[in-house]
């Protein structure tokens, strides 16, 4: 029986916006997901705490944005207990064995993959798909992470067609590009964490509620 194929969103989500809807829906069809997950980040290693929502109001949004389609909204690298996409995608390969994974990601991500622990490690762990982002895609193809993963490169059609997924491998999804940003978001709308600071949240793959007072499970 053909195994469940679940594409991976790691975000901040901070918000979650339209484009985070458009880019996991888009990406389903391209690649005949099951599935897009989208993994909540309790703190991406890379960014500054300032300015971050608590991890309740950022999974409050996402499940609000998320609604009526196939994303599962997921705080399950809090539970994993680190930060690094490496340990998320090793925990989560583990946890479900059932299933291949494909880690998502805008090109604006690949143009500092190479920072990332382990980002070689993380490629060999499942196939990457990158989805074209505006003002980005040019300088995305340069980067250094290119350097290595570029020899990887699949044309869609191929890695659509293929029974088992491998990895390395590196699909770049090319669409009508979709401007949104959290960052335009949180410009226009600075409050927006404090419209969801309130009530409770469950995590769908833990089915644990967030505390909305200390981002511990309660
Ligand atoms: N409009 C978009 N087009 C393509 N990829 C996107 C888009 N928006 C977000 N992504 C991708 O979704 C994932 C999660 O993004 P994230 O939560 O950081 O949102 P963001 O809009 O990039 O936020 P910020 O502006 O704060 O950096 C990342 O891989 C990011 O590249
Ligand atoms: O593992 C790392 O070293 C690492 C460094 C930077 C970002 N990430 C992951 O990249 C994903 C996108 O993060 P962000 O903040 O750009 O939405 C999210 O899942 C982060 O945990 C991971």
């Amino acid at each position: 029986m053909a195994r469940r194929r679940v594409g991976l969103l790691g975000g901040s989500f901070n918000p979650a916006h339209g484009g985070h809807r458009r880019i996991s829906l888009f990406a389903r069809d391209a690649l005949g997901l099951d599935e897009v997950w989208w993994l909540v980040s309790p703190g991406n290693p890379l960014k500054p705490k300032k300015g971050m929502a608590s991890l309740f109001a950022r999974m409050k949004a996402a499940q609000k944005r998320a609604r009526r389609a196939p994303i599962v909204v997921t705080a399950i690298e809090r539970e994993f207990g680190s930060p690094y996409t490496v340990d998320t995608l090793r925990s989560l390969a583990r946890r479900y064995a059932d299933t291949e994974f494909v880690w998502l990601m805008g090109s604006d991500n690949l143009l500092q993959f190479h920072r990332w622990k382990d980002w070689r490690c993380i490629a060999r762990t499942m196939p990457i798909a990158v989805i074209a982002r505006p003002g980005y895609d040019a300088q995305a193809v340069a980067s250094p992470a290119m350097a290595w993963l570029g020899r990887f490169r699949v044309p869609l059609a191929g890695f659509r067609k293929r029974g088992e997924w491998s990895a390395p491998s590196l699909v770049i999804l090319r669409f009508d590009p979709d401007p949104r940003s959290a960052t335009a978001i949180r410009r226009g709308d600075p409050d927006w964490a404090e419209r969801y600071a309130t009530g409770t949240v469950r995590d769908q793959l833990t089915h644990r509620r967030i505390d909305p007072d200390g981002d511990r499970p309660a």
